[in-house]
């Protein structure tokens, strides 16, 4: 799996530093207002476990599974619920916690479809941002690191559901995609 890696980009240090910033900046954002922080599956599934250690107010999670890119590097364009939250949103502040932001394609459908059950607020977090390929206008509340525009996998992105369990992230060798 390593060997299919052409570069580290953000090692596992360097994430864990930006997790606690992140956790930081939530907690003080929110203290006193108990969010119902959203987990995006599978993607967000890592970040999701090292920022919720990283907030130190009282929250609930819930965990949302969608899906757009099936085994491609380009977005279908059709985002699908797989799995819905168990919580009731109506009247609470929400927090939406991505791994990426990519065409913004995900991430609007899921605003939208908070917002139209009533969030008191919908926030998002992002580790990742490539805002050079958005195709909606749109943008994180609080962003990880601005990335260009490569295709990148580890710390729960994957390519074609593999390299998920990387701790740190990359960009695959060109003839992966190839093989
Ligand atoms: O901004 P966008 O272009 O919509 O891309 C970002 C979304 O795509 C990925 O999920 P994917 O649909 O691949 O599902 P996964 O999380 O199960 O990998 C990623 O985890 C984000 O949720
Ligand atoms: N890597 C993995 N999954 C993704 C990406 C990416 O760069 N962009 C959108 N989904
Ligand atoms: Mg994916």
């Amino acid at each position: 799996m390593q060997n299919d890696i052409q570069e580290v980009l953000y090692s596992q240090e360097a994430i864990q530093q930006k997790v606690q910033e992140l956790g930081a900046a939530i907690s003080r954002d929110y203290d006193g207002r108990n969010p119902l922080v959203i987990c995006v599956l599978k993607g967000a599934f890592i970040f999701m476990a090292d920022l919720s250690k990283n907030i130190t107010i009282p929250i609930e999670l819930d965990f949302m599974a969608v899906s757009s890119y099936g085994n491609s590097t380009r977005s279908s364009g059709e985002v699908k619920i797989i799995k819905d939250l168990d919580a009731f949103v109506e009247g609470r502040d929400v927090l939406i916690v991505e791994d990426i932001i990519d065409s913004g394609l995900t991430l609007s459908y899921l605003i939208d479809v908070l917002e139209r059950r009533n969030a008191l607020s919908v926030n998002v977090v992002a580790l990742f941002d490539k805002p050079g390929r958005r195709t909606v206008d749109l943008n994180a509340d609080y962003t990880g690191f601005t990335i260009p525009d490569a295709f990148v996998v580890g710390y729960g992105l994957d390519y074609a559901e593999k390299y998920r369990n990387l701790p740190y992230v990359g960009v695959l060798k060109p003839e992966v995609y190839s093989s």
